[in-house]
């Protein structure tokens, strides 16, 4: 199984949502980061064939995913950002109403919606109305009907907006538990949410598509280039001028220990440390808006 997405550009007017975007997947786990406003939701829904390139293409298996139509639906699964539930529904009947949109019928329907409800951990709240669901039950509420068909691509939209720690990890739990055999990709700003999980990273910036690779190639990307020394208070302020500082943690008697990304040594004594997913994000992100771990 392999999508192939070819030289993909969409504008908006004269805005270059996403610029000559390339990249086969295979099954796997792909983590699709990148700021807000790179360009990840307009990929995914062209991903999903929702909206229209400008020019380029997408191929399944060496098929344009339009040629493909309804067979092409049927192997998608797609979490929105904006996923809309209907509160006064049941999880149940939400499902069940998916299961019918999505062409499952009979005992197919039931038997696909009594496993999802399963495999998200709902089981227990089937009857309750989804109004009363915090909201985690409803992303996973969410994953449960993008998955309800068993589809072979999954598409997941910036998934654990507004998740508690705890549900976070339920949900990477979750997600890795599903991926097999399906090509997943999953967008978000937050590094903590893919890395574990992920097997590939995607990285976009202002529509284009900066890294491509496996993630712990992209980790490796940074060997040397990650550095921890320890300062006083006074030299904070002209560090952070010059640095990117990725984090920062007050010690006793008005020392700072600083974690830095730079090609080159900081500042002498300071020395290389084991470089993590959320050293390589600060890196291409340093002018934009850096959301990193929120657990
Ligand atoms: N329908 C549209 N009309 C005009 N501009 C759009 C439209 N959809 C997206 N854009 C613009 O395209 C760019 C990419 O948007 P997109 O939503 O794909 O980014 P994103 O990486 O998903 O960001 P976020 O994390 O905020 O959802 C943004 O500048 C956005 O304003």
């Amino acid at each position: 199984m392999e999508l192939s997405i070819e030289e993909l550009n969409k504008r908006f007017g004269t805005k270059s949502a996403v610029s000559n975007i390339s990249v086969t997947l295979q099954p796997g786990v792909y983590g699709l980061l990148g700021a807000n406003g790179a360009g990840k939701t307009t990929l995914m829904r062209m991903v999903c064939n929702i909206l229209k390139p400008t020019s380029g293409r997408i191929l399944y298996d060496g098929e344009d995913i339009n040629r493909l139509e309804d067979n092409y639906r049927n192997l998608l699964g797609y979490l929105p950002q904006d996923f809309g539930y209907y509160p006064d529904f049941t999880a149940k009947e939400y499902l069940e109403f998916i299961a019918a949109v999505k062409g499952l019928e009979g005992k197919k329907a039931k038997k696909n919606v009594a496993q999802v409800l399963e495999t998200v951990n709902l089981s227990d709240v089937a009857a309750k109305k989804i109004r009363t669901f915090s909201g985690g039950m409803k992303q996973r509420l969410g994953i449960a009907q993008a998955v309800i068909n068993n589809p072979k691509i999954l598409v997941l939209d910036e998934p654990t907006a507004g998740l508690d720690p705890k549900e976070r990890m339920r949900f990477r739990n979750l997600i890795a538990e599903l991926a097999k055999d399906k090509i997943v990709i999953l967008s978000t700003h937050i590094v903590s949410d893919i890395d574990y999980i992920a097997d590939d990273i995607l990285m976009m910036k202002g529509g284009c598509l900066i890294l491509n690779c496996p993630t712990e190639e992209a980790i490796h990307s940074m060997d040397g280039k990650v550095w921890e020394c320890r300062l006083h208070q006074a030299q904070i302020d002209k560090m952070s001028e010059r640095f990117r500082i990725v984090n920062l943690h007050h010690e006793a008697g008005n020392e700072v220990s600083l974690r830095i990304v730079s090609d080159t040594q900081p500042i002498s004594g300071a020395v290389n440390v084991v470089p993590t997913l959320d050293d390589i994000y600060l890196y291409h992100f340093e002018d934009e808006e850096v959301r990193r771990d929120e657990r």
